[in-house]
């Protein structure tokens, strides 16, 4: 068996024993039951996933920021050069990014992974090169990525998960950065829910109207000389107008829930990576923490489709993993209830009536 089917193959549904003694462990704990309401839902789940009550602290946590180009960039999608996603590879590896200023905040490591970026970037220290190709072809007229690229990438993906949790990380966060990639953010959501191109087409980065409209009539380009439609083959799918990164977030998704470790969702980027990663493993889904909802619409028809609520709402649309980030403490502190919190017994409090 290949890597991508040997860890498909190692996803199991939530253990329905540990949800179960979460869930009365929580009602013994000494608050009202239900007070904490969807940290409460989000505690039993981790239960279910580690299989186990309490199940182990998420932490140390790790964000892996996936980076890669983008074919479609020639369509005139985005005001930003091609250049800056290399160019904030080098400012992530600095220290000098948001999402580096959020690690430090939440104590979290990261790891930058060019796995497609189009220039070949300077060796440096903490770059974790897996280049399955420089940049994808633009979808528009012809498929991004081929097979080979694909797998190669949802590999990365799958290896990197696998490798953070050998060496200790209990929580893995999804990141992203390749200038273009809400554009096909947004094609890859509208070939996994069916959902129009101008329903989950966005402003990305903070294009104008001119642009955005322009960036629905290639999604709507791309889906049609692919011709894909909810019955296609999830990594067909990801190859036809996908990204090198969001196969391989598709695959670090995939290989935190073999390990059973949850998998905090950065925004659009790793939501339409989750669709895919869901297609090909639906309790896939049990392991995936929505952190924030962003700022574009094709984010919250990917999180209603695969029936996630997302824990933050700030209308960032920044990626990098920095919507993750901040919620990282909170999918934390969910965990540390079952942990640490007294229950009526132990600490002699009154039950109610
Ligand atoms: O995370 C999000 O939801 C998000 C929303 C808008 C933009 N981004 C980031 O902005 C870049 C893509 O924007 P664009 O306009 O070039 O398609 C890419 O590096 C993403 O990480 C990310
Ligand atoms: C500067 C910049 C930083 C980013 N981080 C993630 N996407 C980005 C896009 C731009 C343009």
């Amino acid at each position: 068996m290949d890597l991508i089917a040997e860890t498909i193959a190692a996803i199991r549904p939530l253990d329905e024993a540990a949800m179960n003694a979460a869930r009365a462990h929580q009602d013994r704990l000494t608050k009202p039951r239900g007070a904490l309401g969807v940290l409460e839902e989000l505690s039993v789940r981790l239960s279910g996933l580690a299989g186990a009550c309490p199940p182990p602290m998420p932490e140390p946590a790790a964000v892996a920021v996936f980076a890669a180009d983008h074919g479609v960039h020639a369509q005139g999608v985005t005001p930003w050069p091609q250049e800056v996603t290399g160019q904030m590879v080098g400012n992530f590896l600095a220290g000098g990014a948001v999402v580096n200023a959020f690690a430090r905040q939440t104590g979290a490591d990261v790891r930058v992974i060019d796995v497609g970026v189009r220039t070949d970037l300077p060796a440096a220290d903490g770059l974790i090169v897996r280049k399955a190709a420089h940049g994808t072809a633009d979808m528009t007229l012809e498929p991004a990525m081929t097979d080979g690229q694909v797998r190669a990438a949802v590999g990365t993906g799958i290896e990197l998960a696998r490798d953070l949790v050998a060496d200790g990380h209990r929580c893995l966060v999804t990141g992203d950065m390749g200038i273009a990639n809400t554009t096909a953010s947004a094609a890859l959501i509208a070939a996994f829910t069916g959902r129009a191109p101008e329903n989950v087409t966005g402003y990305g980065t903070g294009v104008d109207e001119a642009t955005r409209t322009r960036k629905i009539e290639v999604v709507r380009a791309a889906l049609e000389r692919a011709g894909l439609d909810e019955r296609s083959d999830p990594l067909t799918v990801l190859a036809e107008v996908g990204g090198l990164e969001h196969a391989a977030i598709a695959g670090f998704i995939l290989g935190g829930a073999a390990a059973r470790v949850p998998v905090v969702l950065d925004g659009v980027i790793a939501g339409a990576a989750a669709l895919a990663a869901a297609a090909l493993a639906p309790d896939v889904r049990g392991a995936c923490v929505a952190g924030h909802r962003s700022a574009e619409p094709g984010h919250a028809a990917a999180l209603q489709h695969l029936e996630l609520r997302p824990l933050v709402d700030l209308e960032l649309r920044l990626g990098e993993g920095t919507g993750a980030l901040l919620a990282l403490p909170l999918v934390q502190s969910a965990v540390r209830v079952l942990h640490e919190v007294a229950t009526f017994d132990s600490a002699g409090v009154a039950d109610k009536a």
